[in-house]
């Protein structure tokens, strides 16, 4: 599906040098959320996701990180309540990780690191016709974060990483269907923070309503040592390069105020 828009992404360079000015710069994501400045908003609504696991179609190596992607040409997979106004639409998710347990999330909490992040794409259906305007667009995304913590396997994770050695190197793609990926949510998601950032890769647009889980996901070690064991570089490339430490580094705040669902 377009929202993986392979120009964009396969453009970049794994270890991409930060770029000095991004257009505004106001509101660039990762961030670090401090729990004494958030600030309960009574106001937050329980999201609502409701996925269907037949609009899964593929995983894609895409020289960053591995994308699951679905079809997102109708309203079958869908997010909404929380901070948003509108229904979005998922089109993909992804995560950042580490090359060891120590670090690897892109959001941190209090400063603390999880091994890895998963993040699930979404773009407002409701205001653009295609992902590519979401994208540029001030209100165009919606991404739910969950942090990954080392612990017991994730039985609903073990599908995915049965699958990763099919898409081993930059470029590949292998068939991936009927997956839920409400299994990756934590069992509440009641308790969010959100704020208004980024995507964290190039082009950095500033078009993301970030909604982050406090409560992390439980993944053995094993699970993710199969991440680690995927490589940015192609078939054709002399040198493997093992993919990892695939996250962006912590943006200031800038004055912004991050809001929890949550006292
Ligand atoms: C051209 O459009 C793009 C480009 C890159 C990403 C992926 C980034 S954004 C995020 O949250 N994590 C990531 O790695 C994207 O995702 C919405 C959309
Ligand atoms: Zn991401």
């Amino acid at each position: 599906s377009a929202c993986s828009s392979r120009v964009g992404l396969s453009q970049m360079h794994p270890m991409w040098q930060e770029p000095l000015e991004v257009p505004g710069g106001e509101r660039q994501s990762p961030i670090d959320i401090s729990l004494r400045k958030s600030v309960f908003d009574p106001n937050l609504k329980p999201l609502v996701t409701q996925y269907d696991p037949r609009t899964c179609q593929q995983i894609w190596n895409n020289g960053y990180s591995f994308l699951v992607e679905y079809d997102d040409t109708t309203d079958k997979s869908t997010l909404r309540g929380g901070p948003l106004e509108d229904q979005f639409r998922l089109c993909q998710f992804h995560f950042h990780w580490g090359e060891n347990n120590s670090w690897g999330s892109e959001h941190t909490v209090d400063r603390h690191l999880y091994p890895a992040e998963l993040h699930l794409v979404h773009w407002n259906a409701d205001k653009y016709a295609l992902f590519e305007e979401a994208v540029v667009a001030e209100n165009g995304l919606a991404v739910i974060g969950v942090f990954l913590k080392v612990g017991k396997t994730h039985e609903g994770l073990q599908k995915l990483v049965d699958t990763l050695p099919a898409v081993r190197h930059k470029d590949s793609v292998v068939e991936f269907t009927k997956f839920d990926p409400s299994c990756l949510l934590p069992e509440s998601t009641n308790e969010y923070w959100t704020y208004a950032g980024s995507l964290t890769t190039p082009p950095l647009t500033e078009a993301v309503t970030w909604i982050i889980m406090k409560q992390p996901i439980e993944v053995s070690h094993d699970q993710l040592a199969v991440f680690r064991s995927l490589l940015f570089t192609s078939a054709e490339e002399e040198v493997q390069k093992s993919m990892v430490n695939n996250f962006r580094v912590q943006q200031p705040l800038k004055g912004r105020t991050v809001r929890s669902s949550f006292t």
